[in-house]
């Protein structure tokens, strides 16, 4: 939650040196003038703690700075921190921070003295819906009474094992504790709470070491075509136009031929790998799991955008305006019907899109359906299988894409047309979107199950983990 202390934990964690409780050790994180006037983290960041064989830290600022080299070049092991903000002004940047970062696990902050909030379930929410196994850290324990944080442990481990969680939350003491969730916790269900002070110091050192057990839980996939999703986009005099984001499989290597795109009207085109950078380090290679930027030959950063791709020519990609998803209604005040339009996070992709047909007349809070949503202003990547998050306002829903509708770029044509219940519905041209009153026929049918959004905890366990929060 907001002010819980995150980007002071990072900073005490790489730099080494303990906060004074007024904002020194986040100083040193901060990207933006507004976030040292504010306090107030904006901003995707990224920080790095290396340990070496033998799980001593390797970060060595000189004059509050770190080189990150040196720290590659030291460690054996290197943990990249992606640094969100707490506050609700912000989430849409959390959210893509979720889902387009592709975390390994969420380190979810809590301030002792604060307790759970709405941010705490929000975030909470954020993370099992895309299924990241959750540690949580209560940080201000020099300066919480301890009724108060008696309290807020014991409103988190209910809110953990409610049913809408149904996690394994486990209080950690002692280098054993550490060991035993270290080895146990990419089973999804064990939850780790830390109780740590940025200030006094107490603790972090268990913290530490359960950083250092931890191993990437995405797996490389190397022998797969490369995909690589964008999310952002650099000019840098003297090196051109440079991408960043997450290898999601294959092996991108120096020189390299890719596909980068889709562009606005769903093409693809060639480009070279010039040079790769991985923890700001040039390296020859990058594989499936790791972040990275790259250099590219000839590309103009005005026709890059976040969101987009580079996948091996191999892949034969195909961008679309439609798509179809199974979606769970998290939360919405009244009724979602056609023509709604929300954003849409999915992986780097982050876009506004309408939905065009549902498998049920309307969603309620706690309803589930297919849907087929369009874009409204670029066409994307998207594949199978990948999580969504649908949200506008209060409204939050999450699922997964089932199915693309390609958009073949020469005539901006779709391939044969389906309405989410399968029936062959007529086949139309799928043109840019223009305005947002197309219309499609309602279909009827679809499976429903219901229950009440702001039900107790102890709700019968029911299939959304995020829901009940
Ligand atoms: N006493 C005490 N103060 C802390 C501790 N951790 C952080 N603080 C203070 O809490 C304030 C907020 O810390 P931040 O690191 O900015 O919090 P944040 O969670 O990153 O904030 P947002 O990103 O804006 O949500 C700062 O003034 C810190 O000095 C702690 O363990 N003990």
């Amino acid at each position: 939650n907001v002010d819980a202390g995150k980007s002071t934990l990072l900073g005490v964690l790489t730099h080494g040196e303990l906060d004074n409780g007024r904002g020194t050790a986040r100083l040193k994180l901060f990207r933006h003038k507004h976030e040292i006037e504010t306090g107030r983290t904006s901003s995707v960041g990224n920080d790095i703690l290396g340990f070496d064989s033998k799980g001593n830290i390797v970060n060595k600022p000189v004059q509050g700075s770190l080189d990150w080299t040196k720290i590659c070049e030291n460690a054996t092991k290197v943990v990249t921190f992606i640094d969100l903000a707490g506050h609700e002004k912000y989430l849409k940047t959390t959210v893509f921070g979720m889902t387009g970062h592709a975390p390994d696990f969420t380190m979810l902050m809590v301030g002792a003295n604060m307790g759970i909030v709405g941010m705490t379930k929000e975030h909470l929410g954020l993370t099992l819906s895309l299924h990241i196994p959750i540690f949580v850290v209560v940080t201000k324990i020099d300066m919480a009474p301890p009724n108060i944080l008696k309290e807020t442990l014991r409103l988190l481990m209910k809110m953990l094992k409610s049913p809408g969680c149904r996690k394994t939350p486990i209080l950690i003491k002692n280098h054993d504790d550490v060991v035993f969730s270290a080895t146990n916790f990419t089973t999804e269900t064990l939850c780790p709470i830390f109780q740590v002070s940025n200030v006094s110091g107490e603790n972090l050192d268990l913290l530490r070491s359960f950083l250092n057990f931890l191993s990437a839980r995405m797996p490389a996939h190397v022998n797969d075509p490369a995909e690589f999703q964008i999310d952002d986009t650099y000019s840098v005099p003297g090196v051109g136009t440079v991408v960043s984001g997450t290898a999601l499989r294959g092996c991108i290597k120096l020189n390299d031929t890719l596909l980068l795109g889709p562009d606005p009207v769903g093409q693809f085109v060639p480009i070279t790998v010039k040079s790769i950078h991985r923890k700001r380090m040039p390296v020859k290679e990058v594989r499936g799991g790791q972040t990275a930027s790259f250099a590219l030959k000839k590309v103009k950063k005005s026709l890059l955008r976040k969101g987009m791709v580079m996948v091996a020519p191999s892949l034969n990609p195909v961008a679309c305006w439609e798509f179809e998803g199974e979606i769970l209604v998290l939360h919405h005040p009244t009724t979602i019907q056609v023509r709604y339009q929300a954003m849409v996070h999915c992986g780097s992709v982050r876009q506004t899109a309408t939905i065009l047909e549902m498998s049920q007349d309307c969603l309620r809070t706690g309803d589930r359906a297919t849907l087929r949503f369009r874009f409204i202003k670029n066409p994307e990547y998207l594949r199978p299988g990948q999580k969504i998050v649908f949200r506008e306002g209060r409204t939050k829903a999450v699922g997964e894409v089932t199915k693309t509708v390609p958009y073949a770029a020469s005539g901006g044509h779709q391939s044969g047309r389906q309405n989410v219940n399968g029936e062959n519905s007529e086949t139309q041209p799928q043109k840019p979107y223009k305005k947002r009153t197309r219309r499609n026929s309602r279909s009827k049918g679809g499976e429903t199950r219901t229950y009440p959004s702001n039900a107790p905890a102890s709700t019968p366990p029911q299939d959304s983990p995020a829901g009940q929060l």
